[in-house]
């Protein structure tokens, strides 16, 4: 049982990213010095300096420490069976990914118990919030018929913060395209509709066409389902343009883009952010730095996403074929290291990011939720403390285990 308040003081630097707009002060202005929070319940009731931090019924010291807002992760597929490694070892011996692989996880998922799949997923759920990760979305995908895909949303549903129907993850073998689109925006969507806030579409050579993307995406959105896109992963293509004509929240992986494609997410945030941040909302660029390295991808253009004023989210990807990594991390340090972004960038982007990509980032909306990826007053408990004494040794010691305490909605998870 968490205590009713609690105050955690003595924190070193204590990066709120809870910004005014998207400039490059509002970085700076977004990290305090010896600063304490206070948790009542679920509920972050006070932040500021050490020094004026009131009385709680409980005290956690810091000991100078530097806190975060829990990781939130936008993008994963968690909610799956079997093993890719021999695919994985092929591909770093020189093949490319392509998306036939998530047939070989189908086959296994399907094969696999009600219970077995939950043992999996809660595991691996367990393991992210253990690297702090306290905001997660994941997706269906690998069922791809009607009952492995309600299957999976169910038990999703039953594992996470927020869960994405990907019936559209591939026309599974021996299923005719034209009439397996058809089931993902009939029959299919019926049964997932009740476990399902988003739906998902990868568009891409291989898997869905424009046309059959943008028929999802519609019937989706018809069904009250926000929207996502896996888009420009494997080359350039419809995907970025697609999601922006929607009104798609984020398009995911963006490896590939043209002037057209910045241009047309930079003009979907033209209109943000108005008074509390509700101004008209665009489509976010999620960049997976685990998945660009894992398959030898070029790097998503964060930097000159960030510069034509995008707003960015940095996410896991966590999956069998593509990124078999849930550390967040491990992602924001490759994203200072390798993508040119400032270590306040990047983990803005991997919380404050991921919740804009999730429509999280202000609070008590229509669900009644509270606004997560922030830290400030009335916003959702969820609290890293990394055993460093400034965000900067995500990047300066990458690699290194600096996770050392997590608060999930008040509760301690690590
Ligand atoms: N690109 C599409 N879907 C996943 C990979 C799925 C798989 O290969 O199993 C991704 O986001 O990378
Ligand atoms: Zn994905």
């Amino acid at each position: 049982m968490s205590p009713a308040t609690l105050l955690i003081d003595n924190i070193g630097e204590l990066s709120t990213q809870d910004w005014q707009d998207g400039s490059a002060d509002a970085a700076a202005a977004s990290v305090l010095r010896d600063a304490a929070v206070v948790f009542d319940g679920e509920r972050i009731a006070w932040v500021g300096p050490s020094s004026s931090a009131p009385a709680a019924d409980e005290r956690y010291d810091a000991e100078g420490r530097t806190a975060l807002p829990g990781w939130v992760d936008s993008h994963s597929h968690l909610v799956f069976a079997g093993d890719r490694t021999a695919e994985f070892e092929a591909r770093m011996a020189g093949q490319a990914y392509a998306a036939g692989g998530i047939g070989v996880t189908t086959a296994a998922t399907r094969a696999a118990s009600d219970g077995d799949l939950r043992r999996l997923l809660a595991a691996r759920v367990a393991e992210a919030a253990a690297w702090g990760t306290t905001y997660l979305e994941t997706k269906t995908g690998y069922g791809l018929d009607v009952e492995n895909e309600r299957r999976s949303a169910a038990l999703a549903a039953e594992a996470v913060d927020e869960v994405t129907y990907l019936g559209a993850h591939l026309v599974p073998a021996g299923a005719d395209p034209e009439a397996y689109t058809e089931l993902v925006c009939g029959e299919m969507l019926d049964a997932v509709r009740p476990y399902v806030r988003w739906a998902d579409v990868f568009c891409e050579r291989g898997a869905f066409t424009e046309e059959q993307s943008r028929r999802v995406l519609l019937a989706c959105r018809e069904a009250g389902l926000g929207l996502r896109v896996h888009g420009n992963q494997l080359g350039p293509g419809a995907g970025v343009q697609l999601a922006v004509e929607v009104g798609a929240a984020s398009v995911d992986h963006v490896n590939f883009l043209d002037d057209a494609d910045v241009e047309a997410l930079a003009g979907s945030w033209g209109k943000w952010p108005g008074p509390q941040f509700v101004g008209r909302m665009g489509t976010v660029a999620t960049v997976l730095p685990a998945c660009d390295l894992s398959t030898r991808a070029p790097l998503a253009p964060a930097r000159r996403l960030l510069d034509a004023g995008v707003q960015i989210a940095i996410a896991s990807n966590c999956n069998p074929g593509t990124s078999y990594t849930s550390s967040v991390a491990f992602c924001v340090t490759t994203a200072v290291l390798q993508m040119g972004l400032s270590v306040q960038e990047a983990v803005r982007a991997a919380t404050f990011g991921g919740a804009l990509a999730l429509r999280r980032h202000v609070g008590l909306d229509e669900d009644g939720q509270r606004a997560v990826g922030s830290i400030a007053v009335g916003h959702r408990a969820d609290i890293q403390l990394l055993d460093a004494p400034s965000a900067t040794h995500l990047a300066y010691r990458p690699g290194m285990p600096l996770t050392f305490a997590v608060w999930r909605a008040g509760e301690r998870v690590r």
